[in-house]
């Protein structure tokens, strides 16, 4: 698997003091790296949905959704989606946070990929696994980018599937 550390740039104090911020944009921004890693967070997988985190999450989701032939199912922060809604919440590794998703997203049994760029505490993805089984589909596996392994969000999505391409 290829390192793609180079690519993901450390930016001190973002977006407070003493968060080591993890900034995606330099690999988004060489096509080969983009491509890679979009094929690399579906290998092995078979899905019926890809579900993208707002925001960062959607950049790569998307693709993952349009390269492999499944659908794709936006969770956004709480009230951006028209339709009725589930809900829940969280705490962040700088601050809190809810997310929902359409109640009807998917169809009963979905076999669904989650996709976002970063596990830090696993309490996003936490609460994304929660949604998508509330609205009765099946968590197939969750794929990351990048793993923050010393905040251990891997623990809180136990019994899953749980990929990062790259673990800090
Ligand atoms: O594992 P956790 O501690 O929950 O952190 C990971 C989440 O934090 C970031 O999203 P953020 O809420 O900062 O939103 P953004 O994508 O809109 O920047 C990141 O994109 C993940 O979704
Ligand atoms: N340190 C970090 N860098 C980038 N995204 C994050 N999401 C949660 N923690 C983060």
């Amino acid at each position: 698997m290829t390192d793609w550390t180079a690519l993901i740039r450390d930016i001190p104090d973002f977006p407070q003091p003493g968060i080591l911020f993890k900034d995606i944009t330099p690999l988004l921004a060489d096509h080969a790296a983009f491509t890679q890693v979009v094929d690399d967070l579906a290998a092995g997988l078979t899905f019926d949905k890809v579900v993208g985190i707002e925001a960062r999450g959607f950049i790569l989701a998307a693709p993952v959704a349009y390269q492999s032939g499944a659908g794709f199912v936006p969770i956004r922060k709480k009230g951006k989606l028209p339709a009725e809604t589930l809900a829940a919440s969280y705490a962040l590794e700088y601050g809190s946070a809810t997310i929902e998703v359409h109640a009807d997203a998917f169809d009963a049994g979905d076999r669904v990929l989650i996709v976002d760029d970063v596990l830090a505490t696993g309490g996003t993805a936490e609460a994304a696994v929660e949604l998508v089984r509330r609205a009765g589909a099946h968590v197939v596996a969750a794929s990351f980018l990048m793993e923050l392994s010393f905040l251990s969000g891997r623990d809180r999505l136990s019994g899953l599937d749980v990929r990062a391409l790259v673990a800090v």
